[in-house]
């Protein structure tokens, strides 16, 4: 039996067709919601990444500002645009793109935004709000992941979620939401000596780790959720994520395709996150 494909693409959609409906009310009222993205440098992936973000925007009725500065700004002048936009009433969400470059401590410049316009849910205050239940802004890609899971209907009270990567940005954020639903979560990681014999278990597996083929059809129990958040090249130079795709999708029961799962998904989430910012604003 073939997996189920879980369409990140189709599933965009949707949600982003009720973000632009919400977006054109608060416009109504005289509100457009608006993102800053700021980017230092010129790594290549980010540019495609953040022209991504800015044209989603536009295509929901947020509106966006698109800050690009060298790669030679320095930390103080870099903390300053954010305590700008911070104050700016037309900026409802700011985003600083990751990486930094090395001589900035990018901690310190997350900790710098207002958190209630943290909508990569990436400042402490986001991590300690998910942590407790309180109301705060959740990472955007362990978001889209719990939206996908929850697109097919699954219900994740008493299974067992596996998770491999323990960042802060994917791997412990999604452990929380997993745990939030009543589901049984092992974090993986480096360190960890069988990571099969961790997978073979799982009712639900997600993939964090930015490494091809860590997840072979061998590792899955059949009929598993699998969720891809990996962005990786091939040998052809071709993106794929860290599950091997083509033997896991004979086994599993669902699965995300890379491309065109987890990281429409992800700026979806950005999307909805920086609407939620607009509507919070007392008018
Ligand atoms: N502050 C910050 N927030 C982020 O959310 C953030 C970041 N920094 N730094 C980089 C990563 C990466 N990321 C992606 C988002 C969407 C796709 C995406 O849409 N991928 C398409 C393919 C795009 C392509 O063809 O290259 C897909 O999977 O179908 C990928 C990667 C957000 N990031």
């Amino acid at each position: 039996m073939t997996a189920q494909l879980i369409d990140g693409n189709a599933l965009s959609r949707t949600l982003r067709a009720d973000v632009a409906t919400r977006a054109a009310a608060l416009k109504a009222r005289g509100v457009t919601p608006g993102l800053a993205v700021v980017l230092v440098g010129d790594n290549a992936a980010s540019q495609v990444y953040v022209r991504n973000k800015v044209k989603a925007c536009e295509d929901n009725g947020l509106h966006s500002v698109l800050e690009k500065y060298p790669a030679e700004l320095s930390e103080a002048d870099l903390l300053a645009r954010v305590d700008a936009l911070n104050n700016d009433p037309s900026i409802h969400g700011i985003l600083v793109q990751l990486p930094l470059p090395a001589h900035i401590d990018a901690q310190k410049v997350i900790e710098a935004i207002a958190p209630e316009k943290d909508v990569d849910g990436f400042h402490v205050a986001s991590a300690g709000a998910l942590m407790t239940g309180a109301s705060g802004f959740w990472p955007c890609t362990p978001y889209g992941c719990m939206k996908m899971i929850e697109s097919i209907g699954y219900d994740l009270r008493g299974k067992h979620a596996v998770v491999i990567g323990r960042s802060n940005i994917v791997g412990k954020p999604m452990a929380l939401m997993l745990l939030a639903k009543n589901a049984t979560v092992t974090i993986c990681h480096s360190a960890t000596p069988d990571l099969g014999a961790m997978t073979r278990q799982a009712d639900v597996i997600v993939a964090a780790v930015g490494k091809r083929n860590v997840l072979t059809a061998d590792m899955v129990k059949p009929g598993a959720v699998v969720i891809d958040v990996g962005m990786n090249r091939n040998d052809e130079g071709k993106l794929c994520g860290d599950v091997d795709f083509a033997g896991v999708r004979e086994v599993a029961g669902w699965i995300t395709p890379v491309p065109g799962g987890v990281g429409p998904m992800t700026i979806t989430m950005l999307l909805v996150n920086t609407l939620e910012a607009a509507e919070r604003t007392p008018l």
